[in-house]
């Protein structure tokens, strides 16, 4: 195991964030959520205590024991994880007189200390709490101060034990990386080896490792960044005994079933293609509600996939491309967030198969991925690919799907996107699309009425999808997009543009 700071959650809203900050000074780090706070072992250099919406004072809130890491290794208490520490030994945590969401600047520094050594006086800080500690238990030492908080660090003399009220994880902390460097680097002593060159070296001999030498994997490849950077970490460890399982479930977009084959063989992978376009359209015949449309798609995705998985001989492993934020998600202090779309899942493979399932990727942030799969040698295309989700069109097409709608959404799709391409645009949107309404509209072309279908041109930027805003083309792209669309693709009338961000709306329109 490499070097790692632990990172126990609290239910704060940044945690994610502190986890970025750590892996961006090329250390290793893990959250886990208080409920299940690991043992220390040797690989663990220090702990980090995330916020939290609740409040120390309320008899409910988080309290987990922490002597197992106090003293013993640097431990850094975030805001409520101050609070907590200085509330467990002793100390007085009430509500502050006013409630500080937001900017405040440091206005008393103590230089000589460590984690604050080399932060300047006047720093802006990012703030977000309704209780303060307004008395230090004894041998805490008050580091840094704001006008309006007294205690916005402190440190417990003689110990690596700190606590800071405001938040360095946050891009708003101008000076919070310096902070989180000095924690991490000078007080927990670790050596920012973490590099995408050092991860596929020891992934490649993990891998090695976990899969017996005549043992096969298989994967299922959709041509995004995921599962690519999956297949070249599995290749470089067993070359091919990794059997690729690539579908074309007629949904994809113009030409990409070819594009995507071909790509892979250009990598070398040992990929399958398999055409089940006419399985997915009788599975969708008749349905036009999202949920149903989704559940149709992922049951057919299954069928079809271990149909093609039980014709590779002596297959002991299905490889899956999870990613962190999949993990953290799913053992969240939140519990399961409601369901919203039901994302269709190749891994949920029926039991009676018996593969075990291997992760490589199962600890890297997606832009942490995009690092290991250019190390790789992953082409830019595919590295940069706008996320494609697996339903493909089928969630682009309102209503009920068709071979004949699939093909004109792909028609006004391909002159979207080669647009974006030929202007330097596709870079600068996270993802983009092409939706079909489900309703027609009265125009004119040629002196003649026409009464045609109407699309929406999705464009958005955005993190990690999560959140997301429309992006801001330019009207001459816009207009030149509209132009193409309307004279090139019989059918289609009238084009309009989405300017919904999300929340409230979603990127796909199912
Ligand atoms: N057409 C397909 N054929 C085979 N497997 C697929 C297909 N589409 C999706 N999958 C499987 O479903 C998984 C989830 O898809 P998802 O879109 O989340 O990831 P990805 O396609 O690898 O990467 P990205 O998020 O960049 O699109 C993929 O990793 C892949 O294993
Ligand atoms: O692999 C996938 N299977 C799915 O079922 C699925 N549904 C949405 N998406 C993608 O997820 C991101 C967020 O989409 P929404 O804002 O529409 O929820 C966007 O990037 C969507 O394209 C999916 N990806
Ligand atoms: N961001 C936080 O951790 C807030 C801690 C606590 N809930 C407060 O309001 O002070
Ligand atoms: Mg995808």
């Amino acid at each position: 195991m490499p070097q790692q700071i632990l990172i126990l959650d609290f239910g704060s809203q940044y945690t994610q964030l502190i986890a970025r900050r750590i892996r961006e000074l090329n250390v290793y780090c893990e959250i886990h959520p208080y409920t299940h706070a690991p043992d220390l072992t040797e690989d663990i250099r220090g702990v980090v205590l995330s916020g939290s919406p609740c409040s120390v004072r309320d008899p409910e809130a988080p309290n987990p024991d922490l002597s197992r890491y106090l003293g013993r290794v640097p431990v850094l208490g975030i805001c409520y994880g101050a609070q907590l520490l200085a509330h467990q030994a002793g100390g007085e945590v009430l509500p502050a007189t006013i409630r500080e969401y937001g900017r405040a600047r440091l206005s008393h520094l103590d230089r000589s200390n460590a984690l604050v050594r080399d932060l300047s006086l006047d720093s802006q800080v990012w703030m977000s709490h309704g209780d303060t500690i307004k008395v230090l238990p004894a041998g805490f030492e008050i580091i840094a101060s704001t006008p309006e908080v007294d205690v916005a660090a402190y440190h417990l003399e003689g110990q690596p034990t700190y606590g800071i009220q405001f938040h360095p994880e946050v891009t708003h902390s101008s000076e919070g990386k310096t902070l989180m460097r000095n924690f991490v680097v000078d007080i927990c002593g670790c050596d920012q080896s973490w590099t995408p060159e050092h991860f596929v070296d020891s992934m490649v001999l993990a891998l090695q490792h976990t899969i017996g030498p005549d043992e096969k994997v298989i994967l299922g490849l959709s041509g995004g960044v995921d599962s690519s950077v999956a297949a070249l970490l599995l290749h470089r460890a067993i070359g091919d005994r990794l059997y690729g399982i690539f579908v074309d479930n007629g949904l994809l977009r113009k030409d990409e079933y070819e594009g995507v084959l071909h790509a892979y063989k250009g990598l070398g992978l040992n990929v399958q293609g398999v055409n089940a376009s006419q399985e997915f359209y009788s599975a969708l015949a008749g349905l036009s509600d999202p949920e149903q449309k989704r559940k149709a798609i992922g049951r057919t995705f299954i069928e079809v996939f271990d149909r093609e998985a039980h014709k590779v001989e002596g297959a002991k492993w299905l490889a899956q491309g999870t990613i962190y934020p999949d993990v953290i998600e799913s053992v969240s202090v939140k519990g399961p967030a409601v369901t919203i779309k039901s994302h269709h899942n190749v891994g949920g493979l029926p039991d009676r198969m018996n593969l075990k399932i291997v992760e490589p990727l199962r600890a890297l942030f997606k832009d942490e991925v995009r690092q290991v799969g250019d190390t790789l040698g992953l082409p830019h295309n595919i590295l940069h690919r706008h996320p494609f989700p697996g339903p493909g069109l089928a969630i682009r097409i309102l209503g009920d799907i068709t071979p004949q709608k699939v093909d004109l959404l792909q028609r006004a799709d391909a002159i979207f996107i080669d647009s974006l391409r030929q202007t330097g645009l596709y870079d600068q949107v996270w993802q983009a699309g092409v939706m079909l309404l489900p309703i027609q509209s009265v125009g004119v072309m040629g002196d003649e009425r026409t009464y045609e279908q109407v699309v929406a041109l999705r464009a958005v930027t955005s993190v990690d999808g999560m959140t997301a805003d429309w992006a801001h083309l330019p009207y001459d792209f816009l207009a030149d997009v509209s132009n193409k669309i309307i004279n090139q693709v019989r059918g289609i009338n009238r084009v309009v543009y989405d300017i919904s961000s999300k929340p409230p709306a979603t990127i796909e329109w199912e």
